[in-house]
């Protein structure tokens, strides 16, 4: 049975996302894949709504577009979650492998994710989806949930084994429930699990590694220190002289790093941050500038990639 609160748009199997942050074409999308009737729509659904909702359509691909915030909502990012509805037939697993492998062509490792789901009320649904998880590629990010924990007194599937192929597949695992919204009394634990999954395709989708951040802030603050200490005069003659060695190794070390334009030649510490492009970070706000330095924000800079439509997917709306 359909909820009316999903409008679903059956005509549009062209997906266009567009990253309203960054205006590109970048596309993001977590997959949730797992057996039949294992709750793959209600896990989505209670993440995008805080919702349990009893009876869904089944069979049929959705496709939810997502607007993810992040950096403390200062920043937002498109995700479409992609929930993979499956008949229990041979046939319709034939077809979730081809759609898997389509994914997978047409998307590149590191902007899709997976959320495999099994029922711990029924063995062979985890049975498949340890199969599904030796599938997918190496480089996405993976979640392994066994959903209807409130089903206890139905368990085929024990945590340990649930665990055991997790770990064996490199990826985190966890048991909910798609009914209860609190997790350990907090927030809900699929929410959790959706948000990791995302955060981890922004990271990776990033043109620099976060190491990179970490050697500009070090760098950043050398060279706020000899600024501020070429600041205090002094009538020491050797002093004097290790401030000229230091003025000297600093501009060669901004001139370094300058812009075609060459204006930093000033000294001012303010210009390393509009220094080079290429140094681009994955974010950068006041802190990350010592010592009273102005800072320029740089945007973010993610690379470019092309998707093709999900195969057989609907839009969603919620
Ligand atoms: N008790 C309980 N029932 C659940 C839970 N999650 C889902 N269900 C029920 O299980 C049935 C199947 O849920 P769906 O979300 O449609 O499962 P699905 O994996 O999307 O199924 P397909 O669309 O056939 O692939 C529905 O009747 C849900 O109400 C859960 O955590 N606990």
């Amino acid at each position: 049975m359909k909820d009316s609160s999903l409008a679903i748009n059956n005509n549009n199997n062209n997906i266009k996302t567009t990253n309203s942050s960054s205006g590109n074409n970048n596309k993001l999308c977590v997959t949730v894949v797992g057996s039949s009737a294992v709750g793959k729509t209600a896990l989505t659904v209670q993440y995008l709504t805080n919702r349990f909702i009893g009876d869904y359509y089944s069979g049929t691909d959705m496709t939810y577009p997502h607007s993810f915030s992040y950096m403390g909502g200062s920043l937002k990012t498109n995700v479409d979650i992609l929930d993979i509805s499956r008949p229990s037939s041979d046939v319709s697993i034939r077809e979730e492998d081809e759609m898997i492998s389509s994914l997978v062509d047409n998307c590149p490792e590191k902007c899709i994710a997976f959320l495999v789901v099994y029922s711990l009320t029924n063995s062979k649904s985890f049975k498949r989806a340890r199969e599904i998880l030796s599938k997918l590629p190496f480089n996405s990010p993976k979640y392994l949930v066994a959903n209807q924990l409130d089903l206890q007194h139905r368990r085929q599937v024990s945590r340990l084994e649930g665990q055991t192929v997790a770990d064996q597949f490199g990826c985190p695992f966890d048991e909910f429930s798609a009914v209860e919204s609190l997790y350990e009394g907090q927030q809900c634990g699929v929410k959790i699990v959706f948000h990791k999954l995302i955060r981890q395709l922004i990271s990776n989708s990033h043109v620099l590694p976060y190491p990179r951040m970490i050697r500009f802030s070090a760098f950043s603050k050398m060279i706020g220190a000899i600024v501020s200490k070429t600041r205090h005069h002094s009538n020491n003659k050797l002093q004097q002289q290790q401030q000229q060695q230091q003025n000297n190794k600093r501009k060669s070390s901004m001139s370094s790093c300058s812009n075609s334009s060459g204006n930093n030649s000033s000294g001012s510490v303010d210009s390393i941050a509009t220094l080079t492009p290429e140094m681009s970070l994955l974010h950068i706000d006041n802190a990350h500038l010592m010592y009273g330095v102005k800072s320029k924000a740089i945007p973010i800079i993610r690379r470019e990639m092309s998707m093709s439509n999900y195969p057989s997917s609907q839009i969603a709306s919620i």
